[in-house]
């Protein structure tokens, strides 16, 4: 059965559902998320320096589980976060500080000179800027980021959504990260359809989150 796109309200509500209804924790979604992603990158850039862009929210909180099990398989892995790691909250907090307890690799950079000196030597780009709670044009740094990376000759890895993209519109920011894959959660998002998101897709893998099958049946995944 081809599994259907979800809007950002059905996979929130899957999100949501699985932990209230169901007693899962949002931290094991996480390490699910992470982990699983975090195999699919190792199989597609099997050598090389890589580079995690973190953001302030759950995304964000995806890409220190990610650079967690990179660095558990052997990888030279460096996080790159473009926001104070004490801004971080819930999930996202909790994998940051597992990250700067566990001795990782993370740099916390407040302008674009410094993204750019520490993306200067990667082989591998993983974008978990951004994810499904975006609105609005890219902010700040978030921008600096998409635009220094989309200009490295490095691989470059979206995680859930590509950043600048609108996941139900498909709408792309100016600054959208241009992924040669996309790894996404749950199900494909509805804007991964449209015209203007395509571009910037790449390849697309499914990684499961381990949520049961009776509730991705009820959203018709
Ligand atoms: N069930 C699942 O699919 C799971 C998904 N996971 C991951 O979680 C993200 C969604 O996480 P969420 O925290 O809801 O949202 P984001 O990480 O995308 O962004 C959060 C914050 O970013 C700021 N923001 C929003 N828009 C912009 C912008 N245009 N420019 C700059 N910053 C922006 C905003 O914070 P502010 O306080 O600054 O407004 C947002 O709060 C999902 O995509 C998956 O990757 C879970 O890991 C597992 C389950
Ligand atoms: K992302």
């Amino acid at each position: 059965m081809k599994r259907l796109p979800l809007t950002r309200e059905q996979v929130q509500s899957v999100d949501q559902r699985a932990i209230q209804e169901y007693g899962m924790l949002g931290l094991v979604l996480m390490e699910n998320a992470g982990r699983g992603a975090a195999e699919v990158i190792q199989r597609s850039a099997s050598s090389g320096c890589i580079i995690v862009l973190c953001g302030k929210g759950n995304n964000g909180g995806d890409g220190y589980v990610i650079a967690r099990h990179l660095d558990l398989m052997g990888r030279d892995v460096r996080v790159i976060s473009v926001v104070p790691t004490d801004a971080l909250s819930g999930d996202a907090a909790a994998n940051a500080n597992i990250a700067l307890r566990a001795d990782l690799d993370v740099h916390v950079v407040e302008n674009q000179a410094e993204i750019e000196q520490l993306v200067g030597d990667a082989d591998v780009i993983v974008d978990c800027l951004l994810g499904t709670g975006a609105t609005g044009p890219l902010r700040g740094l978030y921008a600096d980021a998409v635009r220094i990376a989309n200009r490295t000759q490095a691989t470059r890895i979206a995680i859930d959504v590509p950043t600048g993209i609108d996941v139900d519109t498909g709408t792309a920011d100016l600054h959208t990260f241009n992924a040669d894959l996309t790894i996404t959660f749950v199900a494909e998002k509805i804007g991964f359809g449209l015209q203007q998101a395509s571009q910037f897709l790449g390849q697309i893998e499914l990684v499961s989150i381990g949520v049961p099958r009776k509730l991705l049946r009820q959203h018709g995944v």
